[in-house]
């Protein structure tokens, strides 16, 4: 991502003049990750119009902007996030629930901005250009394969983390939302995943990014769409609520895992993780855990606990070699996993967990650290349904491991320990993510914490 503020067409400016719009608006959104905070100011990194603001008609603004919000100490830099604002004179009344508000001031006095991903206009405009590859100022559009034109454009409405187009149910463009220097490894996993001859993913098929070199930021990626597929967590929650058992779906996830992982360790660098490694492994998580305990004070009581679980992952099940470490998904959980009519699973959404920094998320990894996910998530099905099914989570659990150690060779529940301590990483992450997101489900990942520190 460039560090100075590049403009093309548009002007600088314009950002003053949405600042109070924006201020009010950016917050509400579920993929605002500054939540709690409020936003002091903003500035510019890139403005582009994608269509101009001339008034002649609906114009669309591509920003990508720096939220400025106390305390980022976490952060290096404060947090920058792509906007994409449609920009009218009047607002057609079905355009009303994507309204961000009316400029009062500037170039832009006068006329209604809005959400620009809700107006099929602008969403079309979006696929045009990723079918003509080229730039656009700071903006370079790439593509791998001949997109069909005038495809109607619709935006997912579900809460996520990004935003997401989805063009006559033949593909999806994921708009990143948080964007940070390098490439999105949702984009360069299922790259190399789909380079490497695995049919887990949906293979890319055009993206769009800005910067250069390595130093290349990824904004959206078009993927063919599943159309007809259903995701894994709504499955389990239907299968729960019909009181059947969910172990065949599990033991084809945990196949279609291994097979990710094992495609993964082909095409992209592994190392082997030990002595440092693992004493590195497990002070980050202790770290984790220990920010997480201040964020989130009612894990204090449990951090003596969970820290032994953490060192008993460097302990003597450690084998001679190291554990081995390579890319992972980051976030496996059965939100991310499709299945399609004909039973065939496909894994999605390859970007980490959202909270962490890039460099973070591309760390290697022991690839228990993605089953510890899936299995963290057979818990929150059964925990989200009334009455509690423990015993529906556990053998969906052992459903999942078998099938893992059958496409892998490698039964995960033979590295106790290690998978105990991804599994604990984990609930810990969901307790700070619930607390921040959604705080009703808090009890959720907490009852995991008491299970797995040994006070339950
Ligand atoms: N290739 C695809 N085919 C069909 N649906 C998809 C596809 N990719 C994503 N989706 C749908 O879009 C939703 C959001 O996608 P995801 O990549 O998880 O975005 P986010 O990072 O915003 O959570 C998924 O839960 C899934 O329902
Ligand atoms: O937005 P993402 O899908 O990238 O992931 C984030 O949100 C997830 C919730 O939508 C969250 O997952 C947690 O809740 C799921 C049920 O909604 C459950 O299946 C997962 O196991 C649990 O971790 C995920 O952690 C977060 O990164």
């Amino acid at each position: 991502m460039p560090e100075t503020a590049s403009t093309t067409r548009a002007p600088a400016a314009l950002l003053p003049s949405l600042a109070p719009l924006l201020r009010e608006w950016l917050p509400r959104q579920r993929w605002f990750a500054g939540k709690g905070r409020p936003v002091t100011g903003f500035s510019l990194v890139s403005a582009t119009e994608l269509l101009p603001l001339d008034g002649t008609g609906p114009g669309l603004l591509h920003l990508l902007v720096r939220v400025e919000q106390p305390d980022h100490t976490a952060r290096p830099a404060p947090d920058c996030y792509q906007l994409l604002l449609g920009v009218r004179t009047a607002v057609p009344p079905r355009l009303g629930p994507a309204m961000i508000g009316r400029v009062r001031q500037g170039p832009l006095a006068g006329r209604a901005v809005y959400e620009g991903l809700c107006d099929p206009r602008l969403a079309d405009l979006l696929l045009e250009r990723l079918r003509t590859p080229g730039s656009l100022g700071p903006l370079r559009f790439e593509g791998t394969a001949d997109l069909p034109a005038a495809l109607a454009p619709r935006l997912l409405d579900r809460e996520q983390s990004n935003s997401s187009l989805v063009y006559g149910d033949a593909y999806i463009l994921k708009i990143f939302r948080r964007i940070g220097p390098g490439a999105n490894p949702d984009l360069e996993l299922p790259l190399a995943l789909t380079g490497a001859g695995c049919r887990r993913v949906p293979a890319p098929v055009a993206w769009f990014e800005t910067g250069e070199g390595p130093q290349a930021s990824t904004l959206g990626v078009l993927q063919p769409y599943l159309r007809g597929s259903r995701d894994g967590w709504r499955l389990a929650l239907e299968a729960l609520a019909a009181g059947r058992e969910f172990t065949a779906e599990a033991h084809a996830l945990g196949r279609a895992t291994a097979e990710v992982h094992t495609a993964l360790a082909a095409a992209l660098p592994t190392r082997s993780l030990r002595g440092a490694g693992t004493s590195e492994l497990v002070a980050a998580m202790v770290e984790r855990l220990e920010t997480a305990a201040q964020a989130v004070p009612a894990l204090v009581p449990y951090v003596p606990g969970l820290r032994k679980v953490f060192e008993a992952a460097a302990g003597p099940d450690v084998p001679a070699g190291g554990w081995r470490a390579q890319r992972v998904h980051g976030d496996l959980h059965l939100g991310q996993t499709l299945c399609t009519a004909d039973g065939a699973w496909s894994v999605i959404d390859f970007e980490g967990e959202p909270a962490q920094p890039l460099a973070e998320r591309c760390r290697p990894h022991p690839p228990v650290r993605d089953v510890a996910g899936m299995l963290r998530s057979f818990d929150y099905a059964a925990r989200t349904h009334q009455p509690w099914n423990a015993a529906w989570a556990a053998r969906c659990r052992d459903a999942y491991c078998a099938g893992y150690a059958e496409a892998s060779g490698t039964d995960p529940r033979s590295e106790p320990a290690l998978l105990r301590a991804y599994e604990t990483d984990k609930a810990v992450y969901e307790v700070v993510y619930e607390a921040r997101h959604r705080p009703d489900w808090l009890p959720v990942p907490m009852a995991a914490i008491q299970r797995l520190s040994g006070r339950s």
